[in-house]
């Protein structure tokens, strides 16, 4: 048994034009009713201060390092510095702005790889406000990979998007890709990998012994036999066989209409789907508020609330901090089980 207190959780600023400045400064707020996790705030601490004086809130805010953030926790807001080049103006996205977000990130794994820093805890960024300024990954789940290619031995691991809820735990196998480029992307071999990180990272971190894994179909009705679309008993079967043979609880292809109610959830742990809107529709129908984008297959722990930067509520705070603290409570769960995890070796 360890005595010693965790590394505090590595939370990003996300856009500073967003709501996640908001959400921050609203969890911080209420902290003590919450018994909220400590965060080291990594971001811009002006955007913090300008935006708890147009909320009208008395919060201080203080430089910080992840050594000293549990202790100024209590009395303020501990930030380590990733500075914006223009004052952020709640609303008004301005890709300027991108290297001290992106810059926020890099520092929030870095320190998360060196055990600074217990997970990483995203806000959210708007992609094409980062694609102005030339970043080159889709979202932060194909970023963090690229960012853990020497932890993880040289090669950028497979980042698995898991839409975790108390109703549903959904995984989009393609990603961040135009529709009309999934049929091409699925593969047999993408589809096993992919659910084998969920698997392991279900069983290990989340602590479910025996994961039971719902395969949805591509086409409607998987595909009718073949009448409806060839991919459900070209790919997706074969994969769900290649899973069973591993000794995976796996089960597909499943129609993706038929999978998502009250008593279809109840027989699986996780819904693997073939396309993003296919498994974040149902994830965020079921539970926007409650639920947490986390990554899975990186060697370190994130999560995210479920919901972007909602630019026409920033700055006015009317936005639910909801899923940010679903995200951070998250992330202190799984942070534990990975120590104790450790210990126990
Ligand atoms: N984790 C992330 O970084 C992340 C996740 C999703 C979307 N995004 C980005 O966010 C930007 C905006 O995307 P969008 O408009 O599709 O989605 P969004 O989640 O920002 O907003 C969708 C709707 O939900 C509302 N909403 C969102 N969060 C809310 C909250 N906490 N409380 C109350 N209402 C809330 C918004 O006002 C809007 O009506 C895009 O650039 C997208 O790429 C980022
Ligand atoms: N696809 C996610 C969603 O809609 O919630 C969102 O874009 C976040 O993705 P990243 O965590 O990769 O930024």
């Amino acid at each position: 048994m360890t005595t010693t207190t965790p590394p505090p959780l590595a939370l990003t600023m996300g856009d500073p034009a967003g709501i996640g400045p908001d959400l921050t400064l609203a969890l911080w707020t209420a902290r003590k009713a919450l018994s909220l996790p400590p965060f080291l705030f990594i971001g811009d601490g002006d955007v913090l201060r300008q935006r708890a004086r147009a909320l009208g809130l008395d919060v201080a805010v203080a430089a910080a390092e992840p050594e000293t953030a549990a202790r100024l926790f209590p009395e303020a807001i501990p930030v380590l510095a990733s500075d914006c080049t223009v004052p952020a103006v709640p609303g008004m996205p301005d890709s300027r702005n991108a290297a001290a977000v992106t810059g926020a990130i890099e520092t929030a794994v870095a320190l998360t790889l060196a055990g600074r820093t217990s997970a990483v805890v995203t806000n959210p960024i708007a992609k094409a406000v980062l694609y102005e300024a030339g970043f080159g990954f889709p979202g932060h789940t194909e970023f963090l990979a690229d960012l853990s290619a020497e932890a993880a031995g040289g090669r950028v691991p497979l980042p698995v998007m898991l839409l975790a809820g108390p109703k549903l735990r959904a995984v989009p196998v393609t990603i961040h890709i135009p529709l009309k480029d999934v049929p091409a992307a699925l593969t047999e071999d993408l589809i096993v990998e992919t659910a084998a990180i969920t698997e392991r990272d279900l069983r290990l971190r989340f602590g479910i012994a025996r994961p039971r894994l719902a395969v949805a179909g591509l086409n409607p009705h998987a595909g009718e036999g073949g009448a409806l679309g060839l991919e459900d008993d070209a790919i997706v079967r074969p994969a769900v066989e290649r899973l069973k043979a591993a000794g995976i609880d796996a089960v597909g292809p499943l129609p993706a209409d038929t999978m998502f109610h009250d008593a279809a959830r109840a027989t699986y742990d996780v819904a693997l789907c073939m396309y993003h809107d296919q498994a974040l529709i149902p994830a965020k129908a079921l539970g926007f508020d409650t639920s947490v984008n986390a990554t899975l297959g990186l060697p370190f722990i994130r999560t995210s609330p479920d919901h972007g930067t909602a630019f026409a509520l920033a700055g006015k705070g009317v936005a639910r901090p909801d899923s940010l603290l679903a995200a951070l409570r998250l992330a202190e769960e799984l942070a534990r089980n990975g120590q104790a995890m450790k210990e126990a070796r």
